[in-house]
């Protein structure tokens, strides 16, 4: 069979099409659009920011997960009118299955939350990195992924929870220089705008819905919420009400409004006491116009905003007790944040924050006599046991060419090896700070 298909392969096409003498054009060097490349000093930024992420994950105890970019559309099809659903990177997978690149993690988490079912112990606190996908018409020109950080607590009740992502995300920006001078936070809770609602009687099928559009408050004309709010029959003496309510900036006015007695009031009141428990009081205040863009937040929600009030929002998120049940599962109290890796960033470049971070190896090896390669490998391996990093020079070069290199890597040291040093089992170690250099037999090298 395989000489019939090799003989019919023949017939139809060479096995090996001869070297082209024409050139062959260019591809298109650059990344499919909206998205990013991450070369050295680019990535370089971005494992440090990682890395900050995930020792603060460290620092509260939580344990790092993940899951697929690529997860079933149904996991994300909610029908609140979301722009992060409307903006769905969704698509018939060859066996026709319907698929979607994750637009955030926490569905993935609320889906692996429930495949562990009675078996993971509560709470759970688990954080990821992820990249996440949109995909927005490039009209705008915005790019269609991003790195989020999300920490999540599964399985307590109280805003005890929030009030511990809160210090995390503090914990984070202090971390990188930035203060509560520079960030703060806008706190609330949909349980404000669960109420009113409730005042005005509206079924509480609407109540994702009326977030969703609400969200849009500082994005789009006042006449376009009120359309958007009626499309959904809420009655324009409801929308004065919510709107007038969104204005609330203390909780004493939200105590005037809704009673001491509401929830919403304790547990802003409790989050803010809690808050002042880790010292990070000075980087909160109540917002009821924060609501939030997600359908599926029901209680505390907050984001963080840079005070210059140049760039979108930094982060967010918020209590989702029942996000669960939309999967068919059991509620379990539940609530985290999201954490993008661009704002951040504008922030950091804006605040002069940006770290310095060149590319750097300790030791750089060459030989002048190829003779000696062999031996100048064992030197790298011997180094490099040790815990060195050794940029090890290839090819024959001029000495010329290796200072050079030196330089651009930042070395500490230079070792060489030719047949004199070779002889004696020794290298001729450079300290490139002091210039000093020194011949050092191979056996006491470190
Ligand atoms: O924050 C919304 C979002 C989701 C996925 C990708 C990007 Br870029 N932005």
């Amino acid at each position: 069979r395989a000489e019939k298909a090799a003989s019919s392969t023949a017939l139809k096409t060479p096995s090996v099409s001869a070297p082209s003498s024409k050139k062959q054009a260019l591809i298109d060097t650059q990344p499919p659009r909206g998205t990013r490349d991450f070369p050295p000093e680019e990535m370089r930024l971005r494992t440090w920011l990682f890395n900050h992420f995930r020792e603060v994950s460290r620092l509260f105890g939580f344990e790092e997960f993940d899951a697929p970019v690529l997860e079933s559309e149904e996991l994300f099809t909610r029908k609140a009118g979301e722009e992060i659903v409307g903006q769905l990177y969704n698509f018939d997978d060859k066996g026709g299955r319907r698929v979607a690149l994750r637009p955030e993690l926490t569905p993935s988490l609320a889906r692996i939350i429930l495949s562990k079912g009675k078996g993971l112990s509560l709470p759970a606190k688990w954080f990821g990195i992820g990249q996440c996908w949109r995909y927005e018409r490039t009209t705008r020109g915005r790019r269609r992924e991003h790195y989020q950080w999300n920490m999540d607590v599964f399985g307590v009740q109280g805003v005890e929870a929030e009030a511990e992502l809160l210090s995390a995300i503090v914990t984070f920006f202090s971390r990188l220089g930035l203060t509560a001078k520079d960030v703060g936070f806008r706190v609330s809770s949909r349980k404000l705008l669960q109420d009113v609602l409730g005042r005005y009687s509206i079924p509480s099928e609407s109540f994702a819905s009326v977030c969703v559009v609400v969200d849009k408050i500082d994005k789009l004309p006042r006449e376009e919420i009120e359309k958007e709010l009626g499309a959904l029959s809420v009655p324009p003496e409801a929308v004065t009400g919510i709107l007038q309510a969104l204005t609330l900036k203390s909780l004493s006015g939200l105590e005037d409004l809704l009673g001491a007695d509401s929830d919403a009031v304790r547990e802003l009141k409790q989050l803010f006491a809690l808050a002042d428990g880790y010292g990070i009081a000075d980087w909160l205040q109540f917002d009821a116009s924060v609501v939030r863009g997600l359908a599926y937040y029901t209680g505390v929600v907050f984001e963080a905003f840079d005070r210059e009030g140049k760039l979108r929002a930094i982060c967010g998120g918020g209590r989702y007790d029942k996000l669960l049940s939309t999967f068919g599962g059991d509620d379990t109290p539940a609530c985290g944040f999201g954490f993008g890796d661009a704002v951040i960033v504008e922030l950091l470049k804006e605040r002069g924050l940006l770290p310095d971070l060149p590319h750097v190896v300790d030791d750089v090896l060459v030989t002048l006599d190829e003779e000696c390669r062999p031996m100048l490998n064992s030197v790298a391996a011997k180094l490099r046991a040790a815990g060195r990093s050794v940029e090890l020079v290839l090819e024959s070069k001029k000495m010329k060419w290796v200072f050079k290199r030196v330089e651009q890597v930042g070395a500490s040291r230079l070792i060489v090896i030719g047949s004199d040093e070779a002889a004696q089992e020794a290298v001729k170690v450079k300290d490139l700070a002091t210039r000093e250099e020194t011949l050092v037999m191979i056996k006491d090298l470190v």
